[in-house]
This record gives structure tokens, C-alpha cells and sequence, in this order.
């Protein structure tokens, strides 16, 4: 293949038909051209380092946090609503901040005890099809396009997660988080699991079914610590992060 049917693309040698017929500076400079180019991947790679640029930005002054994470459909009238009041209030006279997904239900629930409490309350937004936006208890917002840039943020932020009763999204970052400690990724961040009636058939079956099957460890189940009182739930925290 002669070296004129070739393109480089800093790593990416293009060679036939996959040269392109416009240069990137061309695309850049010529208003006028399509603007398909902006939705390509390399271009979304900037978009996704941007979100990691402002988080670490925004948050890294944040001082000792706490991650809370729930349903987003527990409403307040609901008894966890209120756990999630008293959890948001409790961590910040401990002298945590409190991280949530920003949303409404439980979220919204550990916000407000945080913001009333007069502490730091973080939201970080996710942009989905449905907009609910940040809830109006989040003194500290981000919103983030991508999922896995803002899960960064709930761990490298945080000293430990509690995680209420949910759904699977809850669930999608009790066992990110979860599986972060089994394999060493982070290190004495301990996991608390509140509301007892919720989480014990959980902690059964992954007893009865993943012991037993030895696709975990014992030492692995001991991760989760349970409990029902929120100022238990801090001092777990707090000793496992002195
Ligand atoms: C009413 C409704 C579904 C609103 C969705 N709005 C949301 N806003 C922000 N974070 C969210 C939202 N839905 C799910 N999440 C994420 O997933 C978890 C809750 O999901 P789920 O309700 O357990 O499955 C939260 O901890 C949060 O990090």
C-alpha cells in the first residue's frame, strides 16, 4: 500500500477507504460543514474527561463525606424518607458531608437532614430521559452525562457508603462498591446497610446460595455491616476511618 493512502491519526493509522476526505483542523475551521464529527467517540473522550476535570474540581476541597444512597422513589411520607432525614442530619453533626445522587426520594431525604443540619449537601445529578433534576435540599450540585464518571465521585469522595432500601440503582452501587473492597480497589470503606426487614433476605440468600455455592467468601459477606439506628451507622463509619 503506498504511503499517500495512508492517515495518521496520532495512534491511528487509517489506510483504503477508511482514509478520510477532510482533515480535522478542516472540520474544526469550516463552519459550514456537517457537525456529525462532535458526536464522534474520540470527541465524547473530552466530554468524559471533562466531567472527571470538574468533579475532582468541585469536590476536592470537600472534606470528610459520607455517600447515601436510595430509592428515588421513596416518598416522605414513608418511614425510610424519614430514616434518610435523620442519616443526612446525623452525619453532619458528626462533621461529614453528605454525598447523594441528587434526586428525589431518599436522596432528596439525606439532603435535606444534611442542608438543614447546616452542612455540606452534595448532589451528583445524573442526566436521564426522565429530567427530575437536583433536588432543592443540594447546596453543592454536579450534574454529570455519564454514569461511571459520577460513581467515581461517590467513592473517591466518601469515607464509607450507607445505602437504604432501593432499587437497582441501589443495588448497582451497593455491588460496585462492594466489589471495589473485595478486590482491594479501595481500602477501609466500610458499607452500611440500613433498614434491617429490607436487607436481611438479601443478606440470606447471598448466605444460603453464594456461600454455599463458594462463589464468595465468608469475609465477604462481613463486608456489609446492618443496622436500623443512624448514630450506629456513623460510629461504623468512623471506625473503620479513624
Ligand atoms: C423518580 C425517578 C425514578 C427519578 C430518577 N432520578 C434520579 N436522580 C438521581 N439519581 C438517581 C435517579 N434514579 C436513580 N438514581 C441513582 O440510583 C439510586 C436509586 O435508584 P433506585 O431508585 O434504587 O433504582 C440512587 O442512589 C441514585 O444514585
Amino acid at each position: 500500500m503506498s504511503q499517500s493512502n495512508e492517515y495518521r491519526k496520532g495512534p491511528v493509522t487509517l489506510r483504503g477507504r477508511k482514509v478520510p476526505t477532510s482533515t480535522t483542523d478542516q472540520r474544526l475551521l469550516d463552519n459550514s460543514g456537517p457537525a456529525d464529527w462532535v458526536h464522534t467517540d474520540p470527541w465524547r473522550v473530552l466530554r468524559i474527561q471533562s466531567e472527571f476535570v470538574e468533579g475532582f474540581g468541585a469536590l476536592s476541597e470537600l472534606g470528610p463525606a459520607v455517600s447515601v444512597f436510595g430509592s428515588a422513589r421513596i416518598g416522605p411520607d414513608h418511614p425510610i424518607y424519614e430514616l434518610s432525614t435523620r442519616v443526612g442530619e446525623v452525619l453532619v453533626e458528626a462533621g461529614y458531608a453528605v454525598i447523594t445522587g441528587g434526586g428525589p426520594g431518599t436522596m432528596e431525604g439525606a439532603n435535606l437532614g444534611a442542608s438543614r443540619a447546616g452542612g455540606t449537601s452534595v448532589g451528583l445529578g445524573i442526566e436521564l430521559p426522565f429530567e427530575t433534576g437536583l433536588n432543592a435540599h443540594v447546596n453543592l450540585g454536579i450534574n454529570f452525562r455519564y454514569f461511571f464518571a459520577r460513581k467515581t465521585m461517590f467513592v473517591k469522595y466518601a469515607q464509607g457508603f450507607i445505602v437504604l432500601p432501593g432499587g437497582f440503582g441501589t443495588l448497582d452501587e451497593l455491588f460496585e462498591a462492594v466489589t471495589l473492597v473485595q478486590t482491594g480497589k479501595v481500602t477501609n470503606f466500610p458499607i452500611v446497610l440500613m433498614g434491617a426487614t429490607f436487607w436481611e433476605p438479601l443478606l440470606d440468600w447471598l448466605r444460603t446460595t453464594l456461600i454455599a455455592q463458594g462463589t464468595v467468601s465468608e469475609a465477604d459477606v462481613d463486608l456489609f455491616h446492618l443496622t436500623d439506628d443512624p448514630d450506629e451507622a456513623v460510629r461504623i463509619i468512623r471506625e473503620a476511618r479513624p
